[in-house]
C-alpha cells in the first residue's frame, strides 16, 4: 500500500483518494490470508472498476427500501434498488470472482483432495464453530464464506482508516501528536512500523478507538432477530422481531461520553477506559456476544498497523487548498457508514521513507 500511495501521490503533488488505497490494501490482505496472494493491483483498470462496483453495492444494500416495509412491492422494486444492486454485485463478482477462482484452482481447490483440505481447515479455523465437517462443505458454502470474508473485512477497514485520516486532518493537533509519538518510538531515520510496536503506541491505539466510537463502520451492527418473545425496558418484543442495535447513537450518548461529539482520543488514555471487546455495552463497534465480529484480534492489529504506517511514512495535508476546519465530515449511509465526500489528501514521503 505504501509504495502505491507514493507512486500515485507523486511526491505530494497529486491528491490521492485515501479510501481507495486502504480498500485495495484490505482486499489484498484478506486475499493473502486466504490465498497467499495479492488479488488486486492499484494500477490495473480492473482494480479501479472493482472498487467502484463494490462501493455501489455497499451503498445500495444499506439504502432504506420501501419494499422492506411493504412486501407486496418486492416484485415491483419501485426504486430499482434491487435491480441496481444486482447489476453492481454481478460486475464486482465478475472481476473479483475471476481472481478468486483462478487462485482457488491454483491451490488445488476441487482438484487435489490433500491441498483442498488445508484450505478448508483454514476456513473452519476462522469460523471456529465448525457447523459442518470441512470435507462436507459444499462449494456454495465455501463461496459464501469467501465472499463473507471479503465483504465483511474490506469496507469496515476502509471506512475506519478513511475516517481516522479525515479526523486527523480535521484536527491538526491530534495529527501532530500521533506523528511525534510514532517518530519518537521508531526514530526519524528508523525502521518501519512492526506489529510488536503497537503496544508502545498508546495514542495511535486511542485514535483507532475514538474513530470507532464516532464512526462505527456498521452503525446498526447486522440485523439480529429475537429468538423468543421478551420484555426490554418495559417494551414487549415479540418473537422473531428484527432488532437493530444503534451503536452510532450509543457511541455519541452525552450521558456516557463527555463532549461526546468531539474527536478527543485522550479520553481513551485515562486509566480503566473502555475497550471494544464486547464487555462494555457503551462501546460495541464490533458487536457483543455469540455473533460479534470474529475478526477483533485481526482488526486490532490491522487497523493501527495500516494507519500508523501511513502516518509514519508520509506527511499529510488536505488537497485543493481545503482548510482543516472546512473539511466536509458528512456521512453517507450504506451497509457501512462512509464519508459522503471521499477524502482527498496529499502524501509527502518523509525523508526516512522505507517500503
Ligand atoms: C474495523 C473493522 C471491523 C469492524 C468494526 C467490524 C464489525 C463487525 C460487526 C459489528 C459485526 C456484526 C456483529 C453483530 O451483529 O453482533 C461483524 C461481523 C463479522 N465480521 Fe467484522 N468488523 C471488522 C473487521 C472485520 C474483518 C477484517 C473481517 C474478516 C477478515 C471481519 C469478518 C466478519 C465476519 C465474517 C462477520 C460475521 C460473523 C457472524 O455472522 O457470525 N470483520 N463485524
Amino acid at each position: 500500500m505504501l509504495q502505491s500511495v507514493q507512486d500515485a501521490g507523486a511526491n505530494g503533488t497529486n491528491p490521492i483518494d485515501v479510501g481507495r488505497f486502504v480498500f485495495l490494501m484490505a482486499f489484498n490482505l484478506i486475499g493473502n490470508l486466504m490465498f497467499s496472494k495479492d488479488l488486486l493491483d492499484h494500477k490495473s483498470e480492473k482494480g479501479v472498476k472493482f472498487f467502484y462496483h463494490a462501493g455501489k453495492v455497499m451503498e445500495l444494500a444499506g439504502k432504506p427500501n420501501v419494499a422492506d416495509f411493504l412486501p407486496v412491492l418486492k416484485r415491483v422494486d419501485p426504486q430499482g434498488i434491487r435491480r441496481k444492486t444486482q447489476f453492481h454485485v454481478k460486475k464486482a463478482f465478475e472481476i473479483a470472482g475471476g481472481f478468486i477462482k483462478e487462485r482457488m484452482k491454483s491451490i488445488g481447490y476441487g482438484e487435489n483432495e490433500g491441498k483442498r483440505k488445508d484450505f478448508l481447515d483454514v476456513l473452519l479455523e476462522f469460523r471456529g464453530d465448525g457447523l459442518e465437517e470441512p470435507s462436507k462443505f459444499s462449494s456454495r458454502t465455501i463461496n459464501v464464506i469467501v465472499f463473507e470474508m471479503f465483504t465483511a473485512g474490506t469496507d469496515t477497514t476502509t471506512s475506519t482508516i478513511e475516517w481516522a485520516m479525515a479526523e486527523l486532518l480535521h484536527n491538526p493537533r491530534t495529527l501532530k501528536t500521533v506523528q511525534v509519538e510514532l517518530r519518537n518510538h521508531l526514530g526519524h531515520h528508523g525502521r518501519s512500523l512492526e506489529e510488536k510496536d503497537i503496544e508502545n503506541l498508546p495514542y495511535l491505539k486511542a485514535i483507532i478507538k475514538e474513530t470507532l466510537r464516532l464512526h462505527p463502520p456498521l452503525p446498526f451492527l447486522v440485523p439480529h432477530m429475537a429468538m423468543d418473545s421478551c420484555k426490554m425496558l418495559g417494551y414487549h418484543i415479540p418473537k422473531e422481531t428484527q432488532v437493530l442495535v444503534n451503536v452510532w447513537a450509543i457511541g455519541r450518548d452525552p450521558k456516557t461520553w463527555e463532549n461526546s461529539l468531539e474527536f478527543r482520543p485522550e479520553r481513551f488514555l485515562e486509566p480503566n477506559t473502555m475497550d471494544y471487546k464486547g464487555h462494555h455495552f457503551e462501546f460495541i463497534p464490533f458487536g457483543s456476544g455469540r455473533r460479534m465480529c470474529p475478526a477483533v484480534p485481526l482488526a486490532s492489529r490491522l487497523l493501527p498497523m495500516a494507519l500508523g504506517s501511513l502516518l509514519h511514512c508520509f506527511d499529510w495535508s488536505l488537497a485543493d487548498g481545503v482548510k482543516p476546519e472546512d473539511l466536509d465530515m458528512s456521512e453517507r449511509m450504506g451497509i457501512t457508514l462512509r464519508k459522503s465526500v471521499p477524502l482527498k489528501a496529499l502524501a509527502i514521503p518523509c525523508t526516512d521513507f522505507r517500503h
